[in-house]
């Protein structure tokens, strides 16, 4: 039954990653400098991604088999070994035996004992598969936009399955992209700020969620984080979610990464410029920007990165097949579809990376692609 197909695997990641936001959520209510690390291309690390790591590796193994189970993930024990991480493996071992321990509330198994550091560096460890072309592999970004989450602003938890060299499932966990506003513009400190004014009402809940779809289902759907200690029941009320249906560009609204080293905001500019364009660019931390486009609160993302650079498959895995299950478009700025058939990298990328909410506005940016590349230096 191909309704059936991926059922299983798909509420196992939907639950894993409510696990993962809730560990998120609670490591970047006490983040301390010490628990960020420089990794070798200086990006930051934090607790929180290598205990997402942990904690995924070892559900999905749980649940599956350990020999049924090949994850192509971003994080590495080598971290661990770096002059600046004195202390960190413990703060992880501590973390994820903390979080695992609310792993039932989500529906899923808990350790029989504590996890040692041994088992926690192996739960790390195990994800390190290359993917490719033949069979079935997850894949996982656990903390995407590691910048946004240690300034408290927007990242995401991404979780995504691939078979043989396609994206057949997407999760994406976005802790701090509120249910019921379009509020991208979230700020930790601002948050803290008015739930110390206004206690917390359960309804203040509703300030993060988890979006998925299954390949071909023409469905993607949204849920609310639950409150810690309250089960949680799958499908928990997931509502469905639509791209948005504005295709006139000056009433479209632009995401784009907020580092100016990850993506040229000239280049992007120009292009909202010739297309029509008018509203501000939102500069938005992460796979948020996917989310944001799946739920119909902006209607292009894209992301045209310095020449040179090689986007990750955990980067646009589970936001591509989210956005195109919504209704949305993603190519790369050639108008082809991107490939996740070739290990861990985007290999063969055309330039840069385009999301619409439709065709029209899609076709108009790669036109305007072609015509303003050979003049822009890049
Ligand atoms: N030089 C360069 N160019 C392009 N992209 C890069 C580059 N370096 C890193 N990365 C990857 O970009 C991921 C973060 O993308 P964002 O869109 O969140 O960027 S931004 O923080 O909003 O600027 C980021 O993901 P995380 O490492 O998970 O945060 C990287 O995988
Ligand atoms: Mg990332």
């Amino acid at each position: 039954m191909e309704d059936e197909k991926y059922a299983r695997e798909l509420e196992v990641a939907v639950r894993v990653v409510h696990v993962a936001c809730a560990l998120c959520g609670r490591v970047q209510e006490r983040l301390l400098a010490k628990d960020i690390v420089s990794k070798d291309d200086d990006s930051p690390v934090t607790v929180a991604d290598l205990s997402v790591q942990a904690i995924t590796s070892w559900l999905l193994s749980k649940t599956f088999g350990v020999q049924n189970v090949s994850i192509v993930a971003e994080e590495d024990v080598e971290t661990f070994a770096k002059d600046d991480s004195a202390g960190l493996l413990e703060a992880v071992v501590n973390t994820v035996n903390e979080s695992l321990a609310f792993a039932s509330v989500y529906g899923l198994q808990i350790p029989e004992a504590t996890l040692g550091t041994s088992e926690v560096l192996e739960a790390i460890g195990r994800c390190n598969s290359t993917g490719g072309l033949s069979g079935r592999h997850w894949v996982l970004d656990p903390v995407d936009g590691t910048l946004g989450f240690v300034r408290g602003d927007q990242y995401a938890v991404a979780l995504a399955l691939i078979e043989d060299g396609k994206v057949v499932l997407g999760v994406l966990g976005c802790p701090n992209y509120p249910v019921k506003t379009e509020w991208l513009n979230y700020h930790y400190q601002y948050h803290q700020t008015t739930t110390q004014l206004s206690p917390t009402t359960p309804d203040a809940w509703g300030k993060g969620c988890v979006l998925y779809a299954k390949r071909g289902s023409g469905e993607a759907w949204l849920q609310s984080l639950i409150p810690e200690n309250t089960t949680l029941e799958w499908p928990n009320c997931a509502r469905l979610i639509r791209v948005s249906s504005v295709n006139d560009p000056a009433l479209a609204t632009l995401c784009e990464p907020v580092e100016r080293a990850n993506s040229n905001h000239s280049f992007t500019a120009g292009l909202a410029h010739s297309v029509g364009l008018r509203k501000q660019p939102l500069r938005v931390h992460s796979m948020v920007k996917y989310a944001a486009i799946a739920r119909g609160d902006a209607e292009i993302f894209m992301k045209f990165a310095k020449s040179g650079y090689k986007e990750k498959i955990w980067d646009h895995a589970a936001g591509v097949v989210i956005v195109e299950e919504a209704g949305g478009v993603v190519t790369d700025a050639g108008g082809r579809p991107l490939d996740f058939s070739k290990g861990t990298y985007l290999e063969g990328l055309d330039r840069g990376i385009i999301a619409c909410s439709g065709v029209t506005l899609h076709e108009k940016l790669i036109d305007a692609v072609y015509a303003s590349w050979d003049s822009s230096n890049l």
